[in-house]
């Protein structure tokens, strides 16, 4: 299969997602918009002429309708090359069942055995944009890396913008980062599409700082090695059995900061994101009639090309239809 195909066929994987759960937005109903994405999934790999596995999901058994760790995707004809795939099927599953912003499907690709298999734990993070890269440093405090993105983006601390999440285990960091005097933007849910931002300059967004899923910290690395961005992290297990994840998952130092490298290996990696409700890069599904509009990004670290994809899907004549009605 030719490589640009790849970097399509992960477009309508992360499509199909975003078409199967978004019309259930603001319904309310978390578990089925969760299941939709994962629906629409399943039906686009079925199209896709690669031998995949996923190493990130949401779940490390078959709990059907969840994307496990160690599912096969793709059609596994003979010859296929095999792909590691990371898949965030819905980012926000609470923003889609009430109609919030940041929500977007994700999907990271990599040959196989080059995935770091980050387990289901917090990671803290920090990343920052092309021209920060190099400024940052997780084992630093906020105010020297604040100072020092500041340097190398020419820009004054107070014009400075942070990204992070609305948690109470932020608090003391959004009490800091307003003390410095920066611009914060705190958000609901979804850190990869927070963690995206600071790789595009017209976003205003300099930098995502705080503890999200680790999982999610892989898809961001992906993003952010082929945006030519950094991304450092540290795994945060809070209990034996969590220590014992992180030993299983390779990790002998868990103070170890995890570089974009370290989370994702080699030269063959892509990433993909349709956004489902708006966010800083991306802007959310729409509808007119029978057409929906989705608007994604994808891009190959090897090539370096980053493509923004509008599509417009004929939901009658084409692509996935609501309720998992599914038709191509
Ligand atoms: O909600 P928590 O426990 O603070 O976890 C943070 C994680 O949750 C999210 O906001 C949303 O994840 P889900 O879609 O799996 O709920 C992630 O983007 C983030 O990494």
């Amino acid at each position: 299969m030719e490589n640009f195909d790849i970097a399509m066929g992960i477009v309508r994987v992360t499509e199909a997602a975003t078409l199967s759960c978004s019309r259930l937005l603001g319904k309310g109903n978390m578990d089925q918009v969760d299941g939709a994405a994962v629906e629409g999934v399943r039906f686009a790999f079925e199209l896709l002429p690669i031998k995949g596995r996923v190493v990130i999901g949401e779940c490390a058994i078959n709990k059907s309708p969840i994307m496990y760790i160690g599912e096969k995707v793709g059609q596994w004809g003979d010859g296929q090359k095999e792909y590691d795939i990371a898949i965030d099927p819905l980012d926000g599953s609470i923003l889609v069942a009430k109609g919030r912003p940041n929500a977007i499907s994700a999907i990271a690709v990599a040959e196989k055995g080059n995935i770091f298999r980050a387990p289901q734990i917090y990671m803290n993070k920090i990343a920052v944009g092309p021209k920060a890269k190099g400024a940052i440093d997780i084992n630093a405090d906020l105010y020297t890396n604040v100072k020092n993105v500041a340097e190398a983006l020419n820009k004054d601390i107070e014009d400075i913008t942070i990204m992070i999440q609305d948690r109470k285990r932020h608090e003391e960091l959004i009490k800091e980062a307003r003390k410095i005097g920066v611009r914060v933007k705190v958000f609901g849910e979804g850190d990869i599409a927070a963690a995206l931002a600071p790789a595009f300059e017209d976003t205003g967004i300099d930098m995502l700082v705080g503890i999200g899923g680790a999982p999610e910290g892989v898809l961001a690395a992906a993003a952010l090695k082929c945006l030519g961005g950094e991304i450092q992290g540290k795994l945060l297990p809070n209990d034996e059995e969590q220590i014992a994840m992180c030993l299983r998952a390779g990790v002998e130092d868990i103070n170890k900061t995890l570089t974009a490298d370290d989370l994702i290996h080699g030269d063959d990696v892509y990433f993909a994101a349709t956004a489902i409700t708006d966010s800083d890069v991306l802007k959310g599904v729409t509808y007119k009639g029978d057409v929906a509009y989705t608007h994604s990004v994808v891009m190959r670290y090897k090539t370096g090309i980053i493509r923004f994809v509008d599509a417009t899907h004929k939901l009658k004549k084409s692509m996935i239809h609501i309720n998992n009605n599914f038709s191509i």
